[in-house]
């Protein structure tokens, strides 16, 4: 279980971006975190990966903490950010990413995975020729080809077609059908309600909702996941006034 214990951070210059927060993705589980921008998604992200020192708190899997070398070798990321060796072919990459997970790389996934995101023509092309998409597939490949414990997905369906959408979705439930985890953060979500187990939204670095979709709604008295989003976040208000702006347009 991948477990966030009462984390805060406060940034040098005092912006206290995540606050005493708490959350638990449990194997099997895939929990979507979402929340405005600015709210503390990223900040939390990288405390879970150990790039940012939270101020307070800590994250661990099990009994190992964020940042031991155990943690890293069970856990894999997917960026928003499409940052890759640009001068490496896709194949040479993949290799790379063995090459750092040892014994946690399987080539039989990676071909497979290789077929159905549809990349065999382009595994032995330099990154620095892909599209948008297919730098994306690329960096999902990379991570689902590991035998890892837990993935963290940072808007992982931005720029996919609607068939690897698809293929992703699958493998995403494939995964966690196995006792593993996912944490996903997205500001799609009609997404995070179709394939999260769990969502969590975060506002102002509290977190503000956790839980099942519906229980959810059914909670704050919400009929759509938008109307919760707004209403948890404190935004609700703000929305109503900006509907008559944009009528007076
Ligand atoms: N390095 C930094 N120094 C100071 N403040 C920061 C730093 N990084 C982020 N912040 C602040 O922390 C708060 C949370 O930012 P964060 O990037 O975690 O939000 P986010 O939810 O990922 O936003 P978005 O959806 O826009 O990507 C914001 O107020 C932001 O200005």
């Amino acid at each position: 279980m991948l477990q966030i214990n009462n984390l805060s951070k406060v940034y040098v210059g005092g912006i206290r971006a995540v606050q005493n927060f708490n959350l638990k993705v449990l194997p099997g589980e895939i929990v979507a975190l979402a929340g405005p921008n600015g709210s503390g998604k990223t900040t939390l992200i990288g405390s879970i990966l150990n790039i940012i020192k939270p101020t307070t708190g800590d994250v661990s899997y099990l009994q190992f903490e964020a940042g031991t070398k155990e943690f890293n070798s069970i856990s894999s990321y997917i960026p928003d950010e499409l940052m890759l060796p640009e001068l490496l072919t896709a194949n040479e990459y993949f290799d790379f990413i063995s090459s750092i997970y040892k014994n946690k790389s399987s080539k039989s996934k990676r071909d497979t995975l290789i077929e159905i995101f549809d990349m065999s023509k382009a595994i032995n092309r330099n990154i620095e020729t892909f599209s948008h998409g297919m730098r994306k597939k690329t960096q999902l490949i990379s991570a689902f080809m590991l035998d890892v414990d837990f993935i963290i997905l940072d808007e992982p369906f931005r720029g996919l077609d609607i068939e690897a959408i698809l293929v992703l979705k699958k493998l995403m439930k494939n995964f966690t059908n196995k006792g593993k985890s996912i944490l996903i953060a997205t500001h799609d979500l009609n997404i995070a309600e179709e394939i999260a187990d769990r969502v969590a939204i975060i506002s102002k670095g509290y977190k503000v909702a956790d839980g099942k979709v519906h229980e959810l709604l059914q909670d704050n008295h919400c009929q759509t996941i938008e109307e919760l989003f707004l209403t948890v976040s404190n935004l609700k208000e703000r929305s109503a006034g900006y509907e008559k702006l944009i009528n007076n347009f």
